[in-house]
């Protein structure tokens, strides 16, 4: 395949990464919303400028403090950016190497339904194992990516 239609929406593998690429890239900016939601639910600011003019209950200026629910977010947030940059940066390696549309799509898939059952898991919370099995399941999957773009160049024959 030509460099070109590798990087068209002609090229299926290509068009699928593009579509769930964004779901998990996405995601991983709502994290930077429900942040800010949590922040000002909890009213929980870490920066003294920015309680600066804020007032508390009592009518005092606004402590700096650090809350758990927003912890909780930028922890998941934290998390997806272990994982999504690699995935996004191994899948465009091995998108490069025109791999079979079927295994790709199974990888796109598992990654992305993992991530989304992760950041599920991590906020409600779910019991352990259900983070873990998340995370696992996705960290699998882009090793196996990373494994195929390599097979394919050669290198381990
Ligand atoms: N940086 C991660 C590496 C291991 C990891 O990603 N573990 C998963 C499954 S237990 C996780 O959700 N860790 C919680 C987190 O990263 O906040 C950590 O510190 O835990």
């Amino acid at each position: 395949m030509g460099v070109e239609q590798l990087w068209s929406l002609d090229n299926p593998v290509f068009k699928a990464f593009i579509s769930y690429g964004m779901v998990v890239v996405l995601k991983t900016m709502a994290m930077t919303v429900l942040t800010i939601r949590q922040r000002i639910a909890h009213q929980a600011f870490v920066n003294p400028e920015d309680t600066a003019s804020m007032k508390d209950k009592e009518g005092g200026r606004l402590k700096v403090t650090a809350h758990d629910a927003v912890e909780r977010v930028r922890r998941c947030h934290l998390n997806d950016l272990e994982n999504v940059i690699p995935f996004f940066l191994i899948g465009l390696l091995y998108v490069s190497t025109s791999p079979d549309l079927s295994t790709a799509l199974l990888h796109f898939r598992v990654f992305t339904g993992a991530r989304l059952f992760h950041s599920v898991a991590y906020l409600l919370p779910l019991p352990q194992p259900s983070r873990a099995l998340g995370f696992f399941a996705g960290y699998v999957t882009t090793l196996s990516m990373a494994y195929r773009a390599i097979a394919a160049t050669g290198f381990f024959f």
